[in-house]
């Protein structure tokens, strides 16, 4: 009876809200108690002045931090951790980036438009010597869609699990198996949206997922020029994760 799994739901939703909780590398206090500490022009040159590979190489560094908490809240998805380690790297492949955009959303401060990054709160200017604003623009942008939706925790969690565990994905082995999970997920947010009584968050929160995919797609892009001219950087400087899942 549907008693039955709602109860088997609840646990779910509790357990994906303790994974994503356990596997959040920043709280959300402690940033913030820092979104209005932003860089001085000084320290904005200062990344300016960094060479294309350099900023590149910056960058991925601190976005594997949180590539490899994303990791860790899969391994806690009841249904991530039967799946073939085959199907585990196919899903964290597409989905683990989208996962840290929409975590990332979380520590942005709309109101003068600055994401957490080194230590504090930087502007879309600090990016600038990476040389691809489109991709800023459009992470910030997300950013700011994201916010909008003023997504409580529990709400985020089962998102980002969702995120993750998507049957749609290409080359997955067990493409049924990843269904059930997904499906189980699936009436989790909508258990979590009906109880919140929002249950009109449902719908776009599936438009995020559309241009969470088109970022990401963008990011691997960029990606692949970037690796096309500074090879060597990839190769010998990038955090071996972020080769591995984006590479
Ligand atoms: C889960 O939420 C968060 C939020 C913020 C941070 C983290 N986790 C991890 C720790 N961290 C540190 C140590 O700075 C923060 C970070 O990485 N910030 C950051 C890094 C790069 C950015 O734009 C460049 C860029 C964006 C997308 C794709 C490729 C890119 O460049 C190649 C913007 C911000």
């Amino acid at each position: 009876p549907y008693r039955h799994s709602l109860r088997n739901i609840d646990e779910l939703c509790a357990s994906i809200v303790r994974s994503h909780r356990e596997t959040s590398q920043y709280r959300v206090e402690e940033l913030q108690a820092l979104r209005w500490k932003v860089f001085s022009r000084e320290e904005i040159q200062a990344y300016q002045s960094k060479s294309v590979d350099e900023m590149w190489q910056y960058c991925a560094i601190r976005l594997t931090d949180a590539v490899q908490f994303v990791v860790e809240f899969a391994k806690h998805i009841p249904g991530f951790r039967v799946l073939s380690q085959n199907d585990q790297i196919a899903l964290l492949k597409t989905g683990s980036m989208e996962v840290v955009l929409v975590r990332m959303s979380h520590f942005f401060n709309t109101e003068n438009n600055t994401v957490f990054f080194d230590g504090k709160f930087a502007g879309t200017e600090v990016f600038k010597s990476l040389a691809c604003s489109d991709l800023i623009a459009s992470v910030f942008d997300f950013a700011h869609g994201m916010c909008a939706l003023k997504l409580t925790e529990h709400q985020i969690a089962l998102f980002t699990a969702l995120v993750l565990i998507n049957a749609d994905r290409p080359c997955l082995e067990d493409r049924a198996r990843v269904q059930r999970v997904q499906r189980d997920l699936e009436l989790g947010l909508t258990h979590i949206l009906h109880r919140d009584n929002q249950d009109s968050l449902l719908h776009k929160l599936y438009q995020r997922m559309a241009v969470l995919r088109s970022l990401c797609s963008l990011h691997m892009e960029k990606l692949r020029w970037f690796s096309q001219r500074y090879p060597l950087t990839v190769h010998s400087l990038f955090p071996p994760l972020y080769k591995e899942l984006f590479g």
